[in-house]
């Protein structure tokens, strides 16, 4: 137990993050019209080393073209193990307009890297005397990653959301899997001549989730990468959610109507949210703690948990 209060992650939607390469421009104006809440363009890994150069001029000049709407605008840049990072950050930060809301940060191994970038981002800020202080949100993909997560999620005011990036993740790991998320055939507990898959995935979701909530920053669960597998992505999905991530990226247009309807909370989950309020206002009220709602208890922690629901309803809503 601790006397400070769990601080609040930033107010706003990211029940879904579209990607797209930075290098297929015909893809830009299709990105900005969908219905995600977040616009990843990529300049890593869905690039060729041959196309940075030509996907770092396209994405500058998209940033400040095209409409993008109330969407939050992301870039994702080159990881500190390239020479491409430090271009990718002088040249959005020199030539991108203001609109960019947010870097994504690949493969972070542990804070020193998020000072790094840190340090270039708010010398570049204050020399072009940028109104607008850019965001931050990274990837956890990595085993040195995982093991350093809080710390990262701690490393400085700029974070904003930390994704799960399950292939990177999984090759650093040395997982035996080439999937990107979601069930792996030979994860299972077997009895009395039955198979139960297991989510290998779990651990690592969980341990973002509480280094995000220990520090006001989102948690958001990345890529599913079998886009024919609506299933498959919808279950990935509501793991997530049920372990307290916000969102889950979409590598495919198709996945986008799936995240959304995942990480909105349903007609039926608000009012039953709202009439937990209110059966606790009524009980405190009477002077009690705790009351009995459909059966169950509810107590004070309910009020918490409720609130948590309504508060994703008034985001969508506004
Ligand atoms: C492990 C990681 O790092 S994941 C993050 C990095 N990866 C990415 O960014 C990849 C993002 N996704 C893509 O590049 C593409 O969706 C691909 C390569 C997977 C598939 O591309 P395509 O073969 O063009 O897909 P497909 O033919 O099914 O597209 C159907 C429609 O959706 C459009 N579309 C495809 N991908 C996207 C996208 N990411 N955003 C918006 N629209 C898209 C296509 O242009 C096409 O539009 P049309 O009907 O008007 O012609
Ligand atoms: O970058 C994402 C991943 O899954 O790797
Ligand atoms: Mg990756």
């Amino acid at each position: 137990m601790s006397f400070r209060l769990q601080p609040q992650p930033p107010a706003r939607l990211n029940r879904c993050q579209l990607f797209g390469p930075g290098s297929r421009v015909a893809l830009f104006e299709k990105m900005a019209k969908s219905d995600a809440d977040v616009i990843n363009i990529d300049l890593e890994d869905s690039v060729a080393p041959d196309d940075k150069d030509n996907a770092r001029k396209q994405t500058i000049q998209a940033i400040g073209d095209i409409d993008w709407g109330d969407k939050t605008l992301s870039v994702r840049i080159n990881g500190l193990d390239t020479p491409y990072w430090y271009r990718d950050v002088v040249n959005l930060m020199e030539q991108a307009s203001e609109r960019l809301d947010l870097i994504m940060i690949p493969k972070v191994g542990n804070a020193s890297d998020i000072y790094a970038v840190d340090a270039l981002v708010t010398a570049i800020e204050s020399a072009k005397a940028r109104e607008k202080r850019l965001g931050f949100e990274v990837i956890i993909e990595s085993a040195a990653g995982i093991c350093h997560v809080e710390e990262i999620a701690a490393a400085s005011p700029r974070m904003q959301a930390v994704s799960l990036g399950a292939a990177d993740f999984a090759a650093s790991m040395g997982m035996a899997t080439t999937g990107i998320g979601g069930t792996q055939e030979n994860y299972y507990m077997h009895r009395e001549g039955q198979n139960y898959w297991s989510d290998p995935w779990h651990w690592a979701q969980a341990k973002i989730v509480a280094a995000c909530r220990s520090h006001g920053v989102l948690p958001v669960d990345g890529p599913f990468g079998d886009f024919s597998d609506k299933e498959g992505f919808m279950a990935q999905a509501r793991r997530s959610a049920t372990l307290g991530m916000v969102g889950k990226w979409a590598i495919h247009p198709s996945q986008i109507a799936l995240a959304n309807e995942v990480f909105s909370p349903s007609d039926t989950a608000v009012t039953e949210a709202r009439e937990i309020l209110a059966a606790m206002e009524e009980a405190k009220r009477s002077g009690a703690g705790a009351t009995v709602y459909k059966g169950r208890l509810v107590d004070i922690a309910s009020i918490k948990q409720a609130e948590v629901i309504v508060r994703q309803a008034e985001l969508i809503r506004t």
